[in-house]
């Protein structure tokens, strides 16, 4: 029997669906969230990723702010840009798609978001509430990977996850995620590093496979029924190519395939992060008025 599909595409818009009452309520109350994004620099790839963001958000009436600096742009025009949207009352959450051109240092820009308007959960704050597990606006795709477990019921406590590739995106927080007591999984972080990778593999109840390797992760390499989540992005003759082999689907009990996996849901669980961070601001308005 070939595997379950786990559709990240029909999942994403099932999200927006719930999403959608939550922004109108909150509009009612004067509080309408608005998603910034700052793009830099005309990478076609970031533009179209920026570009569906947006599109997202006019489906469940979430306000679009959006702004662009030229690939030339300085360091000190990045931080410009952040410090108006840190300002800015529209703009409840943003972020800066990454990578950014070279030379401007990712880490310098996303210290100088306000935290409470990160909506990509990764400032450096939001990353360390999520090493403390206090609570705290979480990475988008990490949150989208166990939202599209949970809703297909694959089990987690207790599952043997193997996570290839230590980014600050996916994999490390990840790994964080995922051994929260409440979901209580027993993770393995593999990487270039890595000495037998195809014997982690062999072992995994669930694979997430984020090195950006094509066809890294074959079917020979995973165990009957194992669900298999493929989060790697390379381009190949212009098209995505992903890790994980297509005839893995063949000894798989679960395959989220890419396209239609996990980045729809990544996009699902930026709105997400922006709704909560505009009803977490409409409490607090709501207790010091
Ligand atoms: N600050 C920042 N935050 C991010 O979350 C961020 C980023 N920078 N830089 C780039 C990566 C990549 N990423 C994806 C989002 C959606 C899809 C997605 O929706 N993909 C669709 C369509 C893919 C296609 O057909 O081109 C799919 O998988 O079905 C993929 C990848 C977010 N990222």
């Amino acid at each position: 029997m070939p595997a379950t599909i786990l559709d990240g595409k029909a999942t994403a818009a099932a999200i927006r669906a719930e999403l959608t009452d939550r922004v109108a309520a909150l509009t009612a109350t004067g509080h309408r969230p608005g998603l910034g994004t700052l793009l830099v620099g005309d990478d076609p790839g970031s533009r179209w990723y920026v570009n569906a963001k947006h599109s997202d958000c006019a489906q469940v009436g979430i306000a679009s702010i959006q702004r662009e600096l030229p690939a030339t742009a300085t360091l000190s025009d990045v931080l410009e840009v952040v410090d108006e949207l840190n300002a800015d009352p529209a703009c409840t959450g943003y972020i800066v798609q990454l990578p950014l051109p070279r030379g401007i240092e990712a880490s310098v820009v996303l210290e100088r978001m306000d935290p409470a308007k990160d909506a990509d959960g990764l400032h450096p704050v939001n990353l360390g509430r999520l090493v403390l597990n206090v609570p705290g606006a979480l990475p988008c795709t990490p949150v989208g990977i166990v939202e599209l477990l949970r809703r297909y019921d694959v089990p987690i406590a207790g599952a043997e996850v193997v996570v290839v590739g230590r980014g600050i995106t996916v994999g490390r927080p990840l790994g964080l995620l995922l051994t929260r007591r409440s979901e209580n999984a027993t993770v393995t972080l593999c990487h270039t590093g890595t000495r037998d990778l195809a014997a982690h593999l062999r072992t995994a109840d669930i694979v997430v496979a984020a090195a950006g390797v094509p066809g890294l992760v074959g079917r020979d390499l995973v165990k009957p029924g194992a669900a298999v989540l493929d989060v790697g992005v390379s381009r190949v003759d212009g098209k995505i190519a992903g890790d994980v082999a297509k005839d893995v689907v063949e000894v798989a009990g679960f395959v989220a395939p890419n396209p239609g996996g996990v980045g729809p849901m990544t996009r699902a669980m930026l709105l997400q992060n922006v709704v909560l961070a505009a009803e977490q601001a409409a409490a607090v308005d709501v207790l010091t008025a």
